[in-house]
Parts: structure tokens; sequence; C-alpha cells
């Protein structure tokens, strides 16, 4: 199971970072239309100006685009963006939904002159669909392979001029010939506390929500770095603030109303904390191996590994070590419990868990 099948497996996960069908139907118009509306990234939103304006200038179709970075923090809405900064129409698809070059040669040879193509989790695609893609994007031409085994010929066709707008979570999975054929790599960074609170007052103008700066902080806050989390927070605390408080988003409402989805002030939520405190009451604080820490929290392995994972060890609340998981010392602070003596909480201690019984 890879990242985004592994946030797939957990889709009612308040903190999940890819969208669900709730999400969807909202994020249409919280999306921003321009790179002015664009919160935060500075560094990618200055850099794709550039080749947006000179493109423009030059009067032809912008270089293909990688953006790069975890779900949920804004790819398709930049390549929305660089559509209508360019002024030309935009086809929606994904990597997994070609398993066949004749699927991509379908999309490509109905494509607009100038179109933009945004290929989302472009690191899915089949092998031979990527192949068909390098050509594509270098000389604007496929061979369409008409026929099998010894009588097949390559028929050429030719493509009108496209911009590839390629996103994925993991631009390392990506060979690199399809790699350097992009004339632009934005990565998309996770959001600072100030700009999920610019995105939160946004979303909150157009959705008529009164929250106010102590509010948005809140909200901010426990976003895990991420728009469309700060968003779907937004909803929920909304929501509480209408049926239990007077309609405005304050800061006392905000954490009022996250307590109740159990997402706590640093932005975990409840698998979150199973896995932590099981890392830190039953193996005295690791290591520990993954196996045996999501039998223990009743979780696939999976789970654990590309669900809860990643924002703990971005957190600083735990490690992944040779031997195993450990956790640090704020994962003790956090969850308001004391170390024992004989664990480090770095993994340098000699506590239950660290006798070698549970390999990673
Ligand atoms: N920089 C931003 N400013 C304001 N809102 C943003 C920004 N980035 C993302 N959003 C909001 O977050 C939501 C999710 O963004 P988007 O769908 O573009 O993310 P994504 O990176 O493409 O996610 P995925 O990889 O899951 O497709 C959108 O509704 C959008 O409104």
């Amino acid at each position: 199971m890879n990242w985004d099948d592994a946030a797939q497996a957990a889709p009612d996960r308040l903190l999940g970072a890819a969208a669900d069908s709730d999400d969807q139907a909202v994020e249409a118009a919280l999306r921003p239309r321009d790179l002015g509306e664009f919160v935060g990234q500075e560094r990618v939103r200055e850099q794709l100006g550039l080749v947006l304006q000179a493109a423009r200038q030059r009067g032809g179709t912008a270089d293909h685009v990688l953006l790069s970075g975890a779900p949920g923090l804004g790819k398709t809405t930049l390549s929305m963006i660089i559509a209508a900064e360019m002024g030309v129409p935009i086809r929606i698809t994904s990597g997994p939904a070609i398993q066949h070059a004749g699927d991509l040669a379908a999309i490509l040879s109905s494509l607009a002159e100038g179109e933009v193509l945004f290929l989302d989790e472009i690191h899915r695609m089949s092998r031979p669909a990527e192949e068909m893609l390098y050509m594509a994007m270098e000389d604007f031409r496929v061979d369409v392979v008409v026929g099998k085994g010894p009588g097949a010929t390559a028929i050429p066709l030719e493509l009108p001029p496209f911009t590839l707008v390629g996103a994925t979570t993991r631009a390392g999975l990506l060979p690199p010939p399809l790699r350097d054929r992009f004339g632009f790599t934005g990565h998309m960074e996770f959001y600072a506390p100030a700009e999920l609170e610019r995105v939160i007052h946004r979303s909150a103008g157009l959705l008529d929500v009164s929250v106010d700066a102590g509010g948005a902080a809140e909200i901010a806050g426990r976003s895990r770095g991420t728009p469309r989390i700060a968003n779907r927070l937004l909803r929920r605390v909304r929501d509480y603030a209408q049926v239990r408080a007077d309609g405005l988003v304050t800061r006392e409402t905000a954490a009022k109303a996250l307590e109740v989805y159990e997402v706590d002030a640093r932005g975990l939520d409840r698998l979150d904390r199973a896995v932590l405190r099981a890392l830190l009451t039953l193996f005295g604080g690791g290591p520990v191996g993954l196996s045996t820490l999501a039998v223990a929290v009743g979780e696939e392995r999976e789970t654990v590994e590309e669900v809860a994972e990643p924002f703990l060890v971005r957190e600083g609340l735990l490690a992944r070590t040779p031997r195993g998981r450990v956790a640090t010392a704020a994962a003790w602070t956090h969850l308001g419990l004391v170390a024992p003596q004989h664990s480090g909480g770095t993994g340098s201690g000699t506590g239950p868990g660290q006798t070698g019984l549970f390999g990673p």
C-alpha cells in the first residue's frame, strides 16, 4: 500500500489530507482563482509567475510544470490557476486512470491548442503510458501502435502544443527521463500557521462564517500545515458555533468544537494519540517494531506507517530508527506522561521495549 492508498483507507479521518466527498463538494468554491489569491508558497508562486508571464509575452504555451508535495497543499488549485492565467482550458486526469498507452493517446489527441493537461499522481501511471508521454512532452507527437506482433505498425500522430502539469506526492519516485522533461518543478511546502490563518479567513468569507483572529489561529494550529484540513476543520467548527454557540467562531468555540471531534491542540487525532500512547505506555517509549505497534493499536501496519507516522515524525514526536519506532521527549510531554528514568526518550535508553523481542 502506498501513501495514496493508505490515505484512502482511512477516508473518515477528519485530519486525513486526501480529499473526501464532502471536501469535493465545497473545494471548487474555495479554490483561489489566480496567483494573487493563492496564499503562501512564495517561492513557487514567484517562479511560476515568471514562467507564465514569459510564456504569455512570447505568445506561446507555458513549459511543462511538475508540482510535488503532500496531498491537500494546493497542487490541483495551482494547475487550475496556470490554465486561468494562460487563458486556456484545462483537462484533469490522474496516473491511475491511465493504465494503457491508448488511454493517454486518446486524451492527448483531443487536447485543444495550448490546453493544460493536469495529471495528478503522475508517479502511478503505467510504464507504456509513461513512455508515450516522453515523446508527447518533447516533440508533441505520439506513435500509435496499430496491430500486434510482427505486423504491428507505429502511426505517428501530431499533437497540438500543450502544457503538462504533473502532480506527485513523491518527486523521487519519478523516473529521471520523465522528471527531466519538465521545464519547471515546484516543491510545495507545508504551510506556516499564519498562512493557514489567511486561508481560513478567506474561506470563512466565502462560506459566510464569522471567525475572529483567535478562532482562525486555533483552527490553523490544528490543521497540520495543510489548507484542505484547515478548510475541513473550519466547516466542523462552523457547525458547532451554529448549534452550540452564537455562530461566531472564537478561539474558545474552535477549541471546544475540535475537542468534540478529538483533534487536539497540536493537530493529533485519535489514531495518532493511540499510536503514541501505545508506544509510551506499553513499550516504554520504544524502540518497538512497526508491526507490533500496529497490533497494539488494532490497525493495519500500513495505516500506522502511512497515515499516522508521517505527521508524528514531522512534529518531532516519534522517530524511525533501524531498531524500531522511538518516542521523543516531546511525546511524553504532549501526552502529559513522565518518561521513566531508564528511557532516554530518544532511543538511547534500555526500556522494556528495547529487549530486541520486537525487531523492526
Ligand atoms: N495556497 C492556498 N490558498 C488558499 N487555499 C488553498 C491553497 N492551497 C490549497 N487551498 C485549498 O485547499 C483545498 C485543497 O487544495 P488542492 O485540491 O489544490 O490540493 P492538492 O495538493 O491538489 O491535493 P491532492 O494531492 O489531494 O489532489 C482547495 O479547496 C483549496 O481551496
